[in-house]
């Protein structure tokens, strides 16, 4: 089954997908949420879930894996153990006491694969990105389970980084349509919302 399939089931059997009136992280505000967070409480979907991380990151040479605060922390933690790899994570700003640092980890002169949950206009990202330039560490690579589309891929393109992802939310609303969890209306006012009608 393909990856949009298998997600658009296990979002909405989770409750990790919801459709309201949200406001994001950039202040955008969106028809829809996908609460990934709440995955790790399912672990047979946590499971799956990782397994379609894992496939998509053997398309990024990487060294070590890097989890973006705090969401892709739980990601990225999963999918070292899964790949063997080294595992490191980037907090949303300097840490004001202790070391004082923003990277934990070992990262300095290894080729990052950074990971977040979600990617919506990539600011998250981005910020991970310069964290990790400014502690001497080689971003080359960025993955999500969902890619909104909503920016980040040209905003981390312009900063030399290939954003990989599972699925598209359009892809996700596409295949929860066609598998008959979410009602065709719904899901079309969320792509005239979000994308000026285009399922891409
Ligand atoms: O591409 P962007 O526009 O930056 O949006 C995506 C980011 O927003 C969410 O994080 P949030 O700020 O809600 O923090 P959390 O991971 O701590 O829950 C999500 O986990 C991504 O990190
Ligand atoms: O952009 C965000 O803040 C965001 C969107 C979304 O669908 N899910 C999420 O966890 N964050």
């Amino acid at each position: 089954m393909e990856a949009e399939k298998v997600l658009a089931r296990l979002l909405v059997k989770t409750g990790a997908l919801q459709l309201g009136e949200f406001k994001l992280t950039s202040g955008l505000q969106s028809p829809i949420y996908i609460d990934l967070r709440r995955l790790p409480s399912y672990p047979d979907a946590f499971r799956t879930v990782l397994a379609l991380l894992y496939t998509t990151s053997l398309e990024a040479d990487h060294d070590v894996v890097v989890g973006v605060a705090t969401a892709g922390i739980v990601w990225a933690t999963g999918l070292a153990l899964y790949s063997g790899k080294p595992m490191a994570y980037v907090r949303s700003g300097r840490k004001q006491h202790g070391l004082g640092r923003q990277v934990e980890g070992l990262v300095e002169e290894k080729r990052v694969l950074v990971v977040d949950d979600v990617a919506t206009t990539g600011g998250s990202l981005a910020a991970a990105v310069e964290a990790l330039r400014s502690a001497g560490a080689q971003p080359r690579y960025a993955l999500v389970i969902v890619d909104r589309e909503q920016g980040a891929r040209e905003r981390l393109q312009a900063m030399g980084v290939e954003l990989l992802r599972v699925a598209t939310l359009r892809g996700i609303l596409r295949a929860a349509v066609e598998e008959g969890l979410v009602a065709r209306e719904d899901a079309q006012k969320v792509i005239d919302q979000l994308y000026g009608g285009e399922w891409g």
